[in-house]
Parts: C-alpha cells; structure tokens; sequence
C-alpha cells in the first residue's frame, strides 16, 4: 500500500498578528514551509511582507501568534539564537561593509553566525571560515573580485555578495528580503540560477519576499500572496497568477 508521508515542515507560522497602534499590519498570518522548498510571499506595498519577516526573526515581538522552527517553538527568540539554530537573512538594503574586500566581508558574515564576539575583540582565529569563504566565492562566482572593496562592485555584485553572506553558515532557512531589488537583467539571471543551485545542492529551504513578479514566480515553487496583513492566496505560480482575487489586488494594478 503506498504511505503518504508528510514533509517535514521547517517553518510553521500560526495566526501570526502584529499592530502598530491602529494598523493591523499582519492580521493572523497562518502557513508553513516544507523542507527544501522555496516560497514567495507577495503583495502590494505595506501588506505586511517586512513586518511578517521581522515577527519570524525576533526583530518584532508578534502581538499574537506563534513561530515555530522543526517543531519547536521559537517565538521571540532573539536574531542571534535563531542564528545559532541554522536561520539566517538577507535585508532589503545591503549589509555589505563597503570599505572591505569581498572575501572579508564573507569571513566577517561568517563570525557574525557564529556569534563570536571574542573573534570581534581578538580577530578571526579563523576556525575555517577562510576555507568557507573561498567556498561561497567560488559558488556565487565572484573569484575575479576576492579582494576587490564591496564598495567598488556594481549593485548586482554586491547582492550577489549580500547572498553569499547569508550562507556562510550553511543555514537550514534562509529568509531573502527582496533579493532581486534594483539588480539588473544579467545579475539577476545570475542570482536566481546560484539560488536554485544552493538550494539544490545544500538543501536549504527559503523564504523569499520580492516585488519582482518575474523573478519570483520563477524562482519559486509555492507563492502566498497578502493583502492587509492577510494571506489572500497560496498556490503555484500559475494557480496564483490565475487566481481572480489576486489578479483584483495585486497583479491588475
Ligand atoms: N514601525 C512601524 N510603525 C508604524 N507602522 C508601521 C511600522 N512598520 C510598518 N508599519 C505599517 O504596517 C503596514 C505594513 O508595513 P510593511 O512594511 O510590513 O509592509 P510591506 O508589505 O513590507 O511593504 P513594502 O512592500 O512597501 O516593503 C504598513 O501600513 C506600514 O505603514
């Protein structure tokens, strides 16, 4: 008899809700996400994406609701516990530090992950993050810019990097906040076909926020759409492209 098993679910977000005084910024946000897999949340703008983001990363504390990462809960944990347990980020505007080399600013990510605020004090002791950080260069293809300053790579380059950073701690859940913001048509081609490629070759499930309809809906597997701090749909691209509530919302604006 055949068994349907279940995936395993990394991230479960129940009735999830967040006010700022009178605006109910996400409104009983409920949805999970399957090991390996890559959602998109969409919306128009001020639907709740960021603040959903920042109530999952413990930057906001959720008025109601609960977060959990494989099975536990971890509701108001701190950024750098979720950290310690494999969860990591990207933010709309770049975290690169511009007067740092490619490379450093990998092998800085990667203490960062770690939480090691003796290497901060005392320098790197390295403890393989040179190794790692070679690695990443050599993933997201930026070699020819090792010890180029961040600030000196085009905007494409430095999301590229922004990217990589994140996986310096090979994550289980990478949350990208509009990875594809203000990137060209060539990087953005390059990007999406490196995250398909980490996301093959190391299994990391991610959650991606994008107002790139494009990029998102050939990035990913599964979309949820919001509208006012509600989950207005849930689908595959095309069920989601399709869907007359949305197209009313979002897509026929
Ligand atoms: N710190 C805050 N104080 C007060 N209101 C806020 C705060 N942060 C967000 N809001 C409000 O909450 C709602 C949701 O905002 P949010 O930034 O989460 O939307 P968004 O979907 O990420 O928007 P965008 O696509 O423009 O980034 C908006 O009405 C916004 O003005």
């Amino acid at each position: 008899m055949a068994q349907i098993l279940e995936a395993n679910k990394v991230l479960e977000v129940t009735n999830l809700h967040k006010a700022f005084g009178g605006i109910k910024a996400v409104n009983g946000v409920s949805f999970s996400v399957n090991e390996g897999e890559i959602l998109g949340i969409i919306g128009p703008n001020g639907c709740g994406k960021s603040t959903l983001f920042n109530c999952i990363l413990g930057q906001l504390e959720p008025s109601e609701g609960s977060v959990k990462l494989d099975g536990r809960d971890v509701t108001n944990l701190r950024p750098s516990e979720l950290n310690r347990r494999g969860v990591s980020r990207t933010f709309q505007l770049l975290q690169v530090f511009p007067e740092l080399s490619v490379r450093e600013n990998l092998i800085l990510a990667g203490q960062e992950h770690e939480g090691s605020m003796l290497s901060r004090f005392f320098g790197s002791r390295d403890a393989g993050l040179s190794r790692k950080a070679d690695q990443m260069i050599s993933f997201f293809k930026l070699g020819h810019l090792i010890d180029e300053k961040a600030g000196g790579l085009s905007y494409g380059q430095q999301k590229l990097l922004d990217a990589a950073m994140a996986f310096m701690a090979g994550p289980r859940l990478v949350l990208l906040d509009e990875p594809a913001g203000g990137v060209n048509l060539t990087m953005l081609g390059d990007l999406k076909e490196r995250l398909r490629a980490i996301n093959a070759e190391q299994g990391a499930t991610f959650v991606v926020i994008e107002h790139n309809m494009d990029f998102v809906m050939s990035l990913c597997s599964r979309v949820i759409v919001l509208a006012e701090g509600k989950v207005l749909a849930e689908g595959t691209p095309a069920q989601v492209r399709a869907n007359p509530a949305v197209i009313e919302a979002y897509l026929g604006h």
